[in-house]
């Protein structure tokens, strides 16, 4: 049985029994959102990041979504991005692509990748351009607050170091203030190259789900929603806790053993 727990400013927290339970309530909230977007304006604009993510939204293939899911409608971005060719074991697309965008009708125009054969620097100034682009034709909205991109919602994979998306810690990219999509050549976790969306956009979005499973992700859990306390000594908040939208709902979605170290908190519902 699922737990719901209200966490104040730090969002919704879920917590499964097991993967299974979760990636079914995933594919729901997937689906609502895209339902809702699809209603209100007409496309369904999604950031992906890579790691275990992709394998548990795969109930989204299977039906009822497979049916019920307006794919035509959904726009595909990637909120980080590893910069290697689209066939490299190590690409998100590939990853996505494989895993879930290959079983199900999107439109390969609305799946918008990395330019591959770009650097580092060149394809996140690309990629901004190309996201620009769409803010103007309304694919994407714009933000209440700022002149961000708002996506209708941005999934994303949580380090067990705390990192979301290509943000790691303590890293230049985390402080970057007015670009939307900035870039590394020296990632902690291999591949060095990335793009990364920066916190102003995904902070700017209309939604924003964090996923995590297993033990391994239990401190940076507990870091990012309960907080560091002063013996934890960090120079900085680790990047998951820095996930705070200006205007969206942000959601976590854990199993036991990701939650087993988070404070208590006030169960809401069941
Ligand atoms: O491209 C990447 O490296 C990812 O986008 C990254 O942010 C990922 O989501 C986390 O590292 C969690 O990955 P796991 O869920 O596989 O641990």
């Amino acid at each position: 049985m699922a737990r719901y727990l209200d966490c104040k400013e730090k969002g919704e927290v879920r917590i499964f029994e097991d993967t299974d339970e979760l990636a079914t309530d995933l594919a729901d909230y997937v689906a609502d959102l895209s339902e809702l977007a699809v209603k209100e304006k007409g496309t369904f604009a999604i950031a992906l990041s890579g790691g275990s993510l992709i394998g548990l939204m795969s109930k989204l293939c299977e039906a009822p979504y497979d049916k019920t899911v307006d794919w035509g409608k959904w726009h595909v971005f990637w909120a980080d991005e590893r910069v290697v060719a689209k066939t490299h074991p190590e690409s998100n697309y590939r990853l996505a692509k494989e895993g879930l965008l290959s079983k199900v009708p999107v439109v390969p125009g609305h799946l918008h990748s990395i330019n591959d054969s770009l650097s580092a620097e060149e394809a996140a100034d690309d990629y901004k351009f190309a996201v620009r682009q769409l803010v103007r034709t309304r694919i994407v909205s714009v933000s209440d607050t700022s002149d961000c991109p708002k996506f209708d919602l941005v999934l994303l994979g949580l380090g067990s170091d705390g990192h979301v998306a290509s943000l790691f810690p303590n890293h230049p990219a985390l402080d970057e203030k007015d670009e939307w999509v900035s870039y590394l050549t020296d990632s902690p976790e291999p591949p060095p190259e990335r793009i990364t969306f920066t916190l102003p956009v995904i902070n700017a979005a209309a939604n924003v789900a964090v996923v995590a499973t297993g033990a391994g992700k239990a401190k940076a859990v507990h870091l990012a929603v309960d907080g560091p306390s002063q013996t934890d000594n960090f120079q900085q908040p680790p990047p998951a806790r820095m996930i705070q939208p200006a205007l969206g709902r942000l959601v976590w979605f854990l199993d036991t053993s990701a939650a087993s170290k988070l404070d208590s908190y006030e169960v809401t519902s069941e």
